[in-house]
């Protein structure tokens, strides 16, 4: 079927200086043109390609709204591989709405969530790994994301991928050898040979599985929960972090009732922050059940951060939480009001969690706090961004893969034959192929470019 015209603002909703808007499909430059009137009279698709061109946008009227740069690009030569065409305007949401509906008056529509780089992905420009790596780019918070999602937009993934799954292709090579003639049985070398490249592959998958623990860090960052006792400064923590006076602070204990969340960046990491009632035993019905939803806070953080009153003696209840802390999840200890007097250092059996003096009031230490956050939670190796895995997706195909390598590998060991051991490589194949999007389902594709923005 021949895709039809869509139009869309690619510049999102927000008042700016430049907006543009976007078409693809068939004539998606007469219908530009049947919108603009460059100022040397030549209609826009009699200009050269790739080339911006200066003139007036008119309503579907015909009356004058802007005056902008317009610019068309052939078939096989653009972002989605058909023709398009781009209106470079004020960013105006009134300019952009009527040059839009002008547009439609044209013949195009509206374009869905996606729907560009949806084309750009069924003409085979852009593999799946490449189209979810524009969605991260645009959705990216740290310079870390950034890279990552460049990398992934470059390939890198896909070409990890691909290693792979060349691998087992050759391994699958081989057996079709095998099958093909059925009279020569697997020699012991070449059972030594498949049985490397199954190794070999499986080493891979699991290497590639693992990176989704910081790749997951890079792209939705990190649930970070902020907790102690009443009054020990974790809402002015809070501010200090996120630049603002978010939570409310007063001197009385058991101020903050409701988990209060803001994200920051802090040491090139994205933190979910979550900041919580103070813990304590409490006969104040609201109160309790703001004590629970710290608990809960504090089971689901990747991050936990335990706030303690340095100019007070630490307690045995501060003990003990430090103690529930370290089982859940990688926990620093935020020594605050070090601009007070300090209530003395207790002694502590055991080892204590890596600590940092801070003064959350005065903003002092919280560069050591970032970078102690950095050290706790280390991003991917240098040169390994863009090629690891960042969505549950991406993971959970991955995870299918490899647990189809492992059972071929079973199955050779255990001396099956080789059309059931190929079975299970041609299933570790598809998993990896849905990666790529090579044998991706419809309804799947689907739901991944509903994600997107409009526009994009
Ligand atoms: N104005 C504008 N800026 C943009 C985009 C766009 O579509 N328009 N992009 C997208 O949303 C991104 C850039 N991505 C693009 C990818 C490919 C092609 C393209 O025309 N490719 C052709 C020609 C390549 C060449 O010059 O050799 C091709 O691949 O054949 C254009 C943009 C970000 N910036
Ligand atoms: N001197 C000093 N005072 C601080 C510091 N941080 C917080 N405070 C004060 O400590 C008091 C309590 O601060 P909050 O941030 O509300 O404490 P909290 O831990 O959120 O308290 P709850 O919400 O009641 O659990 C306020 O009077 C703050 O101004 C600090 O670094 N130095
Ligand atoms: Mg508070």
């Amino acid at each position: 079927m021949e895709n039809d015209l869509i139009a869309a603002v690619a510049t999102g909703a927000a008042r700016s200086a430049i907006g543009v808007i976007r078409l693809s499909g068939p004539e998606a430059a007469k219908a530009a043109g049947a919108v603009f009137q460059s100022l040397d009279g030549k209609g826009l698709a009699n200009h050269p390609p790739r080339s911006l061109v200066y003139g007036t946008l008119v309503d579907r009227e015909g009356r004058a709204i802007d005056r902008i740069l317009a610019t068309w690009s052939p078939a096989g030569h653009s972002y989605t591989g058909e023709e398009t065409a781009e209106l470079q305007c004020h960013g105006a949401p009134a300019v952009l709405a009527l040059g839009l509906e002008a547009l439609f008056a044209q013949g195009a529509r509206q374009a869905g969530p996606g729907e560009f780089t949806k084309r750009a992905f069924l003409g085979g420009r852009l593999d799946l790994a490449q189209a979810e790596a524009v969605m991260d780019l645009i959705d990216a918070e740290t310079p870390g994301a950034v890279r990552q999602a460049a990398g992934q937009l470059s390939g890198a993934l896909s070409r990890r991928v691909g290693e792979i799954y060349d691998g087992l292709v050759d391994v699958m090579a081989h057996f079709h050898a095998v099958l093909d003639y059925p009279d020569e049985d697997i020699g012991p070398f070449e059972e030594k040979e498949l049985w490397a490249g199954l190794e070999e592959a499986y080493g891979r998958l699991t290497a590639l599985l693992a990176s989704y623990d910081s790749g997951k860090v890079l792209a939705r960052g990190v649930p970070c929960a902020i907790v102690g006792r009443p009054n020990v400064g974790k809402s002015t923590l809070l501010n200090a972090l996120v630049g603002y006076d978010r939570a409310i602070v007063t001197d009385v204990p058991g101020t903050t009732r409701d988990t209060v969340e803001e994200r920051c960046v802090l040491g090139g990491v994205l933190l979910r922050l979550i900041d919580t009632a103070g813990l304590r035993e409490t006969e104040d019905a609201v109160e309790r059940i703001g004590v629970a939803r710290s608990r809960a806070a504090m089971e689901r953080a990747g991050l936990i951060l335990v706030v303690l009153d340095q100019s007070r003696r630490m307690t045995q209840e501060d003990l003990q939480l430090v103690e529930e802390a370290v089982a859940l999840a990688p926990t620093i200890l935020v020594w605050n009001k070090s601009d007070l007097p300090s209530g003395g250092i207790p002694t502590v059996e055991g080892e204590l969690p890596p600590g940092v003096e801070v003064s959350a009031k005065l903003g002092l230490g919280l560069d050591k706090l970032g970078e102690t956050v950095a050290r706790l939670l280390p991003g991917p190796a240098d040169g390994t961004e863009g090629e690891l895995l960042t969505n549950a997706r991406q993971a959970e195909a991955a995870g299918r893969a490899k647990e189809s390598v492992w059972r071929a590998a079973e199955g050779l060991r255990a001396g099956f034959t080789p059309d059931a051991v190929l079975t299970d490589v041609e299933e570790a194949l598809s998993a990896l192929g849905e990666l790529t999007g090579q044998s991706v389902r419809e309804d799947i594709t689907a739901r991944i470019f509903q994600r997107f923005c409009v526009g994009k």
